[in-house]
């Protein structure tokens, strides 16, 4: 079963305080920190440690080459878009690529939103300059208000519980739409966003969907009872997000009744960013006793010693499943850095899942000051990433993007040749620059090209 090496013994939820951590606020009272961190103590799991289980059975098919991942969402989800239309809409865009992938492919997808729960955002720098003025950075919903002020900027701990609050309600409205009938495969039609649509992409997307109405309708005329096909009308969703702010994820840590050990039951999955990851700090001290399924940011900066020795903390039985290394090294070097951390981490013996993230290594800043990504940038990481694995006879077992399903115009070129005149039209991420629907499908449909061009996943 997986997860069935014992949990450490010399862990408990609250190891990690004894251990330098990066990236945590300057919470202005400590009592009204503990306060939040007792009240959500107090309250049910988000996920169960069954679903966890599960996820991390379907992330050990990835790791063998049987599977791909898919996991997207929301640089920064904002407690403002916790709105029924805006998270039916991502679902529709993440659910719409799924389908591009595995109809084109015939390998099956594990989909985890970056989503319930994204809260929470480690930055390059304490301060930064809005129209003059120096002010505390935005932290995430979780911490702190992006509006432009001083006293939106303070970290408020009452935030932690409003955090739970949106990710209860995202997550009861996804299982609603993904266990509800929305996400039953004859509704493949209606995931096509009428911004999607009228695209090459989305109507590229158009025919598939018809395909599969045909193939649906072929065969239930052969007598198959398709009421009974549950995997027709119901799909498995997981959430993740960056385990960052320390106090919120013990706070959800819960033993497990059935196998007596610990799970984050904020979500799913988590990861481990790219400027927390070291190997003696807090949140892999955290993570290490958890037994969820982990992701790790690799950047450029990397050491292949230093990511071995995460590995080795966080995966020390070497079970598939257990952990994604999400690499994020940008597209002119991904060809010259990929490799040497493949080769170390196959060496030590992780079975890990390789996912590449092609957005945190190609953000530039557009000529007006706003974070932006080339769409063409973001699609030659992808190529490179796959040149990698098949030079190695490695599996490209997923990517990780920054999307939503909102007509945004904060990447540059793709489908719809945004220029950088338009960014300021519909810019309304918090914080990096996300895909929006109509890029993120032909996006999909690039990577269900490199993806067949594999070895038969069938191989393992
Ligand atoms: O994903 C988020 C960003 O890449 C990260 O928060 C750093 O952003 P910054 O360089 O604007 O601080
Ligand atoms: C901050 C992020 O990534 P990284 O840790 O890789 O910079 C992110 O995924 O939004
Ligand atoms: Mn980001």
């Amino acid at each position: 079963m997986p997860g069935s090496t014992p949990g450490p013994t010399d862990w408990s939820p609250e190891s990690w305080r004894h251990r330098p951590a990066q990236q945590q606020p300057e919470w202005p009272s400590a009592e009204d920190l503990a306060r939040a961190e007792k009240r959500l103590a107090g309250l049910p799991p988000l996920v169960f440690a069954g679903e966890a289980r599960r996820l991390r059975q379907q992330l050990a098919e990835v790791a063998a080459g049987r599977a791909f991942l898919l996991q997207a969402g929301d640089c920064s989800e904002s407690f403002e878009d916790v709105v029924a239309d805006v998270i039916r809409d991502k679902l529709k865009v993440i659910l719409q690529m799924a389908v591009v992938l595995t109809y084109g492919t015939g390998v099956p997808v594990v989909k985890v939103g970056r989503m319930a729960g994204q809260f929470a955002k480690p930055r390059s720098a304490p301060l930064e300059v809005v129209d003059g003025e120096e002010l505390p950075v935005f932290r995430g919903h979780m911490v702190n208000d992006d509006a432009p002020n001083v006293r939106a900027r303070v970290p408020d701990p009452t935030r932690l519980l409003e955090a739970y609050h949106h990710a209860t309600a995202t997550l009861n409205l996804v299982r609603a739409f993904t266990k509800g009938g929305f996400a039953d495969l004859s509704q493949v039609h209606a995931w096509n966003l009428q911004f999607v649509a009228d695209s090459d992409a989305g109507q590229r997307y158009e025919r598939i969907a018809g395909e599969i109405d045909a193939a649906l309708r072929f065969m239930a005329a052969c007598g198959i009872d398709l009421g009974a096909e549950e995997a027709l009308h119901q799909v498995d969703f997981y959430t993740s997000h960056e385990a960052l702010i320390l106090p919120y994820e013990e706070a959800l840590t819960r033993r497990d009744s059935l196998t007596g050990q610990y799970y984050d039951c904020s979500a799913h999955m988590l990861w481990v960013g790219e400027r927390t990851r070291q190997p003696e700090g807090a949140h892999v001290e955290f993570l290490r006793g958890v037994q969820n399924p982990l992701g790790v940011k690799v950047g450029p900066g990397a050491d292949p010693a230093d990511v071995v020795e995460v590995c080795r903390r966080l995966d020390p039985g070497r079970e598939p499943g257990r952990l994604t290394l999400i690499a994020r090294l940008g597209a002119s070097r991904v060809e010259e850095l990929l490799p040497p951390l493949v080769e170390a981490v196959r060496r030590a013996g992780h079975p890990v899942v390789w996912a590449c993230d092609p957005m945190h290594g190609n953000t530039l800043t557009s000529a007006d000051g706003r974070k932006t990504r080339r769409v063409e940038d973001i699609m030659a990481e992808i190529r490179g990433f796959f040149a990698v694995h098949q030079r190695l006879g490695t599996w490209p077992g997923g990517i990780h993007v920054e999307l939503t399903g909102d007509d945004v115009t904060e990447c540059l070129g793709g489908a719809g040749a945004i220029a950088e005149s338009d960014l300021h039209l519909r810019y309304t991420t918090t914080c990096d620059p996300r895909l929006n629907g109509r890029q993120a499908v032909d996006l999909a449909f690039q990577v269900a090209d490199l993806l067949r061009a594999e070895p038969d996943p069938s191989r393992a």
